[in-house]
């Protein structure tokens, strides 16, 4: 088993807590309340402004520290979609009359930008880096995809956002992003897989926290 592997074993109910969030299951049943999405959207609007720079520590953390040039491009190529993203929220925000320029971010989107800002330290180790990224990236692909499956009722006006995330090229990006978080975790000390052990823990947490303040469970 990989490492990764190994501490979502450990870490299961954490994990299922963040990639089949009560949000998700609403999206995915089609009983999601229309303010819920609209608020997830301004607030992940938000919090990918503030996750591209951490992308760009961690593509100057694989330039130092990379022993494969091959992961600066995958690095590279999330910086990129990430481009998208952001045009696609601003697009997405008008479809659905939210003012993204009026939003404030809400207690728990800032509890987690001061976490990834945190993790741009350069005293940070490229491998607790790259495994939080893989992370981050890998509980939307999860999610969002549940709301792909065949017998998932996802209504019509919210498959472009589950696609997003969901869709099978994002897959593979996540694929290559726990191939190389895997590959530099094996190479770590025991200092530095119990730090990417921790914060993997402490990104699972801040997930699930995200969904409920986007269901407005709490702020
Ligand atoms: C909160 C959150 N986690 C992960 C992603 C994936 O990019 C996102 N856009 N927002």
């Amino acid at each position: 088993m990989t490492t990764i592997e190994t501490w979502i074993n450990n870490h299961e109910s954490v994990y299922k807590a963040a990639t089949r969030h009560s949000f998700i299951i609403s999206i995915r049943h089609g009983s999601v309340d229309l303010s819920s999405f609209k608020r997830w959207l301004g607030q992940d609007y938000l919090f990918v402004r503030k996750f591209v720079p951490f992308v760009g520590s961690v593509l100057v953390k694989a330039c130092k520290e990379s022993d494969d040039e091959s992961d600066m491009e995958v690095i590279l190529s999330g910086l990129a979609s990430l481009n998208d993203e952001i045009s696609w929220f601003k697009k997405e925000a008008a479809k659905w009359d939210v003012q993204l320029s009026a939003i404030a971010p809400l207690q728990t989107n800032q509890n987690y930008c001061r976490f990834l800002e945190s993790l741009m330290q350069p005293d940070v180790s490229y491998a607790v880096a790259i495994t939080a990224f893989w992370a981050i990236e890998a509980v939307y692909q999860m999610s969002f995809a549940h709301c792909l499956e065949d017998d998932a009722k996802t209504p019509s006006e919210l498959r472009e956002a589950c696609e997003r995330w969901g869709n099978e090229g994002f897959g593979k990006y996540c694929d290559s992003l726990k191939k190389i978080a895997n590959r530099c975790l094996s190479k770590g000390s025991n200092d530095v897989q119990v730090k990417a052990e921790a914060m993997l823990l402490q990104v699972l947490e801040l997930e699930v926290e995200f969904w409920s303040m986007s269901d407005g469970q709490i702020n």
